[in-house]
């Protein structure tokens, strides 16, 4: 892990471009002196405005033909789902589904899984958490799935914390891009070498999430003055993990740029907002990763896919306060994730 000494240094030198509603803005030195950096630093192209960026999302977006069998658009998989929490997997599930992949599978415990099932149909369920063998009963799993989005709804129990700890370890072993929210977080700030320097791992931290990683990984509290350099750091000193903050902007970087994105959502802040940005992830992850760099212009494939999983939560919550007000609940954010993609990304 980068010391904070070291982490610093590398903040220094990092070219930081962000991204705001109206275009890129840049933080820090002029807009020139960064881009010259950038070319300089790492040769990435710069991402000039809103619309390349959104250009680059929908660069990644896999055709519909009929060519295609089942299966090639996405099978993702999600575990998390316990006594307590079945909303969340189920809404990260769904949300995985709605995007566009093709099979959405939830890895939870006995208890959980028969209420996950009775929401949809249209997810597999399998009750395989709380086994004695669930390491190898997700494992044999793992060759079949594009992407793991690993930490809603799972809750803080030791024992199942400690078998995540073992479905990370072997996803990782098999270069499974694994998405990791909520619990997940949990045991990330604790054993922060489970995810070390793994390119293929994508973070999605909101405001609590963040402060605990920060402190955990970093040693400080975060700088609530400059967001964007303390996402830059934070994913540096994790070995260039992509992290996502959540919050009245979201903040991502892979710890050699940052993107912002501001894109108009609501002033709604019902629970399993970030359950339908954590499972729309997975299945971007996947096509950003398929489609490789050159459909990204050079950039980071998992930076895409998080720009686009933010905009697209957020542009659900818009759409969905826009007819429901006050009541508006993830359920009717979910019900948007089609109009939404269409009208951001397909029109
Ligand atoms: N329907 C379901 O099944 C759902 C289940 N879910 C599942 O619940 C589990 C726990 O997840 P979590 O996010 O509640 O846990 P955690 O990190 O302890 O944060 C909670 C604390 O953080 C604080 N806080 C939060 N935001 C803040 C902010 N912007 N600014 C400041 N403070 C802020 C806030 O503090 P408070 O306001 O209470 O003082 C709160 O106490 C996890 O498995 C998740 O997936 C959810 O996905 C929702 C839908
Ligand atoms: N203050 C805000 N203004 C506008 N959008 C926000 C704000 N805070 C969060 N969001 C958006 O809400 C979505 C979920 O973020 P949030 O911080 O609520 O995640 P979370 O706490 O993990 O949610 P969950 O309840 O699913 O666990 C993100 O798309 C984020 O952009
Ligand atoms: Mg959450």
């Amino acid at each position: 892990m980068a010391t904070r000494a070291a982490a610093g240094a590398a903040v220094t030198g990092a070219a930081v471009v962000a991204l705001l509603s109206a275009g890129f803005a840049l933080y820090g030195p002029p807009l020139d002196a960064v881009l010259e950096r950038a070319f300089w630093l790492n040769k990435a192209h710069s991402i000039k405005d809103m619309e390349t960026t959104f250009q680059l999302v929908r660069n990644i977006i896999p055709p519909l033909t009929t060519k295609k069998h089942k299966g090639q658009d996405g099978r993702i998989g999600v575990v998390g789902g316990c006594q307590e929490y079945t909303g969340a997997p189920y809404f990260a599930a769904i949300s995985a589904l709605k995007v566009g992949a093709d099979l959405s599978h939830v890895f939870c415990t006995r208890e959980a899984a028969p209420v996950i099932k009775s929401y949809s149909p249209e997810l597999i369920v399998h009750p395989v958490l709380d086994s004695p063998n669930a390491v190898q009963d997700v494992g044999k799993w793992l060759p079949r799935l594009h992407a793991l989005v690993v930490g809603p709804g799972l809750g803080r129990d030791h024992v199942l914390l400690s078998t995540v700890k073992g479905i990370l370890e072997v996803s990782r072993a098999r270069d499974v891009p694994v998405i990791i929210d909520a619990d997940g977080l949990w045991l990330i700030a604790q054993q922060p070498a489970l995810i070390q320097g793994y390119q293929k791992a994508v973070l999605t931290p909101n405001h609590m999430e963040f402060s605990r990683l920060s402190e955990a990984v970093l040693g400080d509290p975060v700088d609530s003055s400059d967001p964007q350099e303390a996402v830059l750091r934070l994913s540096q000193a994790l070995g260039n993990v992509t992290v996502v903050r959540k919050g009245e902007r979201d903040v991502i970087s892979d710890g050699k740029q940052v993107l912002e994105c501001s894109q108009e959502g609501s002033s709604r802040r019902c629970g399993g907002q970030g359950d339908l940005l954590s499972g729309s992830l997975g299945v971007l992850v996947h096509w950003a990763l398929l489609a490789g760099p050159e459909k990204t212009n050079g950039f980071s494939p998992l930076l895409v896919a998080a720009f686009g999983a933010c905009s697209l939560t957020r542009q659900c919550s818009r759409q969905a306060f826009q007819k429901h007000g006050r009541s508006t609940t993830t359920t009717d954010m979910i019900a948007e994730v089609g109009p939404a993609f269409t009208s951001l990304f397909e029109t």
